[in-house]
């Protein structure tokens, strides 16, 4: 399909100035209406290496819509995957400047520590099992480039899936030590709880999610590596928060993450 907005250096570029400059802008598909799936991946991918001629590093990957209730809402039936780049990680201890985002939200997600290259299209969760170090609690702030949060599925890829910041908890576990599949989790916005799920939400299994990343990338020849962090999906849905709000999300046995904006 011929673009009919420009090539695919000129969207990276005004997706990566929305972004910059913290300002909404309209989605890709309002003038690409019939941009496909592959040609958001492939725009995604640009965005990252432009990312990266900027200094900024890969540090992992990151899943969204791995929840039925999300895909439900967006009306899919796929998970889709983004990258996550060293100057995403923001840390407990130190408040995230709101100035950084346009419209952020959060989410409860487990972050597995990959400790073996992985690679390969019939990845299942016992080989993501083998392969990961330890699974920790996380959060992922999330900052859609499109206006009001709206976009579809192909928009959302290209814009690296809304990816902005996470933060890890320091309690971090051996994955055989827990049944990833029921950890029970709830998180809170200054002390009131806001959403409350269960590990199962993120396609049956966070493992499983992330064997669905890894024969993803396969498919055209990527995988993980060693020292990868990956984010595996949100197990609730995103709530919104504003400058001094406090995020608290705890998960049962694998503890608890929090940050407060400033
Ligand atoms: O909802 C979005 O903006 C797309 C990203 C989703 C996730 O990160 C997720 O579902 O975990």
């Amino acid at each position: 399909m011929k673009l009919m907005q420009g090539t695919e250096e000129e969207i990276v570029k005004y997706l990566l100035d929305a972004e910059k400059e913290k300002r909404e802008v309209e989605k890709i598909t309002t003038k690409n209406p019939d941009l496909t799936f592959e040609q958001a991946y492939k725009i995604q991918q640009k965005l990252i290496e432009q990312k990266e001629q900027e200094g900024l590093r890969r540090i992992g990957v990151k899943l969204g819509l791995t929840s039925k209730a999300k895909q439900e809402m967006m009306g899919v039936h796929e998970a889709i995957y983004g990258y996550l780049m060293d100057d995403m990680l923001a840390t407990e201890w130190e408040p995230v400047p709101y100035s950084s985002f346009i419209h952020p939200k959060a989410e409860p997600e487990i972050a597995f520590f990959i400790d073996e290259d992985i690679k390969g299209t019939s990845v299942t969760e016992e080989d993501i099992l083998s392969v990961t170090k330890y699974v920790a609690p996380a959060i992922e702030i999330i900052d859609s480039r499109y206006l009001d949060f709206k976009f579809t599925l192909v928009d959302v890829v290209a814009d690296n899936c809304s990816s902005s910041k996470f933060i890890v908890g320091n309690k971090w576990k051996y994955p055989e030590s827990l049944n990833l599949k029921e950890i029970g989790v709830y998180m809170s916005k200054n002390s009131e709880v806001a959403t409350v799920g269960t590990s199962a939400a993120v396609l049956g299994n966070p493992a499983a999610a992330v064997a669905w990343a890894v024969n993803k990338l396969g498919e055209t020849g990527r995988g993980l590596k060693k020292g990868d962090i990956v984010l595996s999906g949100a197990i609730t849905e995103a709530i919104s928060f504003q400058a001094e709000d406090t995020i608290l999300v705890d998960f049962a046995e694998l503890g608890s993450v929090s940050f407060s904006c400033k």
